[in-house]
């Protein structure tokens, strides 16, 4: 699926700009299945710290602009609720930095509850492949992670993480990054 591949993409142009959060998810993956040399499907859920990257990558790239971003101009009041102007901005610490730690220990999930956060929708309509799409990410991440490291092209300081809109929201550039298969 293309929402799959570019959270994938966006989650890697992530990691690679922030090596700390990358060593951390890339020791939580070998931790859990470096052993056995391959990733399983029923171990998935032990990757917590990877889970948040996942996370954190649809909060700052939401992959899907079915959603497009919506804020109010005014305050206005809607049966009894009043919704301040622009409120978006708010609900984050930090909101331009790439930080899966907000979502450990936090209660705020994909799952529609929380209209902060909707990276697979909300309501009736909620995208009915959540599950099966976070299943693809988690496998395909972790594989990434397990089998090998990662590293910017010579000459590039940093990656250039200009947007797109298409079908889905891709980044502009083509990510490049070399791998070099891991040796444990
Ligand atoms: C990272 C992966 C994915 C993301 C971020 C994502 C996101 C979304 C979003 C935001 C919507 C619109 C929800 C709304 O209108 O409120 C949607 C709808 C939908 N998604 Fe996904 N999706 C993903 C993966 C998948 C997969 C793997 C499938 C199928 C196997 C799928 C099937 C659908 C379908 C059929 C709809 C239309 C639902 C409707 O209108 O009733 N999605 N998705």
């Amino acid at each position: 699926m293309e929402t799959s591949a570019t959270t994938i993409e966006w989650a890697m142009s992530e990691l690679i700009q922030n090596p700390n959060v990358l060593r951390l998810a890339q020791e939580e993956v070998r931790q859990v299945f470096g052993d056995k040399r391959n990733v399983r499907e029923d171990q998935l859920h032990e990757l917590t710290y990877l889970d948040a990257v996942i996370k954190e990558s649809m909060r700052m790239h939401p992959p899907a602009p079915v959603l497009l971003p919506r804020e109010t101009r005014e305050t206005v009041e809607i049966n009894g609720f009043v919704i301040p102007a622009k409120t978006d901005s708010s609900y984050w610490i930090d909101p331009e930095k790439f930080y899966p730690e907000r979502f450990l220990n936090s209660s705020i999930d994909y799952k529609g509850a929380h209209f902060e956060y909707i990276p697979f929708g909300a309501g009736r309509r909620i995208c009915p492949g959540m599950f099966f799409g976070m299943a693809n990410l988690q496998l395909g991440l972790a594989n990434l992670l397990l089998h090998f490291d990662w590293k910017i092209p010579d000459g590039l300081q940093h990656l250039d993480l200009m947007e797109q809109s298409g079908l889905s929201v891709s980044s502009k550039k083509l990510l490049r990054l070399i791998p070099t298969v891991a040796s444990n």
